[in-house]
């Protein structure tokens, strides 16, 4: 964000906040039926204001680059590569309210191999954004597909979302489970079943 001689600042070293967003915080305040001036409150607006950049750091991250640097030899290992419940926190791009869960992601390599902190490097970056989860999940899929080119990738999701446990239906203990399959493991059965039981492991 570019500097802004009307932003307020608190503490050194810290981004700057513009004006027009802690005000925007300040008003949210009032329209929740609190006085943004009471003294528990009056730093407040500049504190959310740079929790939501970082809530939303990932639209700063490109989920391509981790994938960037390649392995070619990994001891003639030539079978499914899963990462494993993989925790996540998103927000919901209807209410900007929390999406919590894991993430499994599995891949059968194809020519070459990623360092496997990666996986879960493309998936921060694609959830650190205003997210629905169904989209999330094509998107690390998606992103792994194109530019890992392996022989199949899986992508399996369950979380919870805020938006439907503090509000709305509120109805706690649910999981949303979504999944996208690509390659070996959308097209043939038994390289999807097998990758399935991994993952329920
Ligand atoms: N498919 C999908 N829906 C989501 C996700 N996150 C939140 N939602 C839903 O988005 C919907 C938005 O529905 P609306 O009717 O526009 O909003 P609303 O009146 O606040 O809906 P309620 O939550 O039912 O009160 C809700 O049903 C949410 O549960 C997500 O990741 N995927
Ligand atoms: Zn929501």
């Amino acid at each position: 964000m570019a500097y802004d001689p009307d932003a307020e600042t608190v503490g050194e070293g810290k981004e700057p906040v513009p004006a027009d967003v802690s005000e925007a915080i300040r008003t949210l305040i009032r329209w929740s039926g609190d006085v943004p001036e009471r003294e528990g409150l009056v730093e407040t607006p500049e504190r959310v204001a740079r929790a939501w950049r970082e809530y939303c750091r990932g639209y700063g991250d490109d989920p391509a680059y981790h994938l960037s640097r390649i392995f070619h030899e990994v001891g003639g290992y030539d079978d499914v590569v899963l990462l494993k419940d993989i925790p996540f926190q998103s927000h919901c791009e209807h209410h900007m309210a929390p999406i919590v869960g894991k993430a499994h992601i599995a891949y059968l390599p194809g020519a070459y191999v990623v360092g496997i902190s990666k996986l879960a490097r493309v998936l921060h970056a694609f959830a650190n954004r205003l997210q629905v989860q169904e989209r999330l999940t094509s998107e690390v899929a998606n992103c792994i597909w194109e530019h890992l080119k392996p022989q199949g990738v899986a992508v399996v999701i369950e979380a919870t979302h805020g938006c439907m446990t503090g509000r709305g239906v509120r109805t706690p203990n649910v999981i949303m489970k979504t999944s996208r399959m690509l390659g070996v493991f959308r097209d043939d059965e038994k390289s999807r079943e097998e990758v399935l039981k991994l993952i329920a492991s």
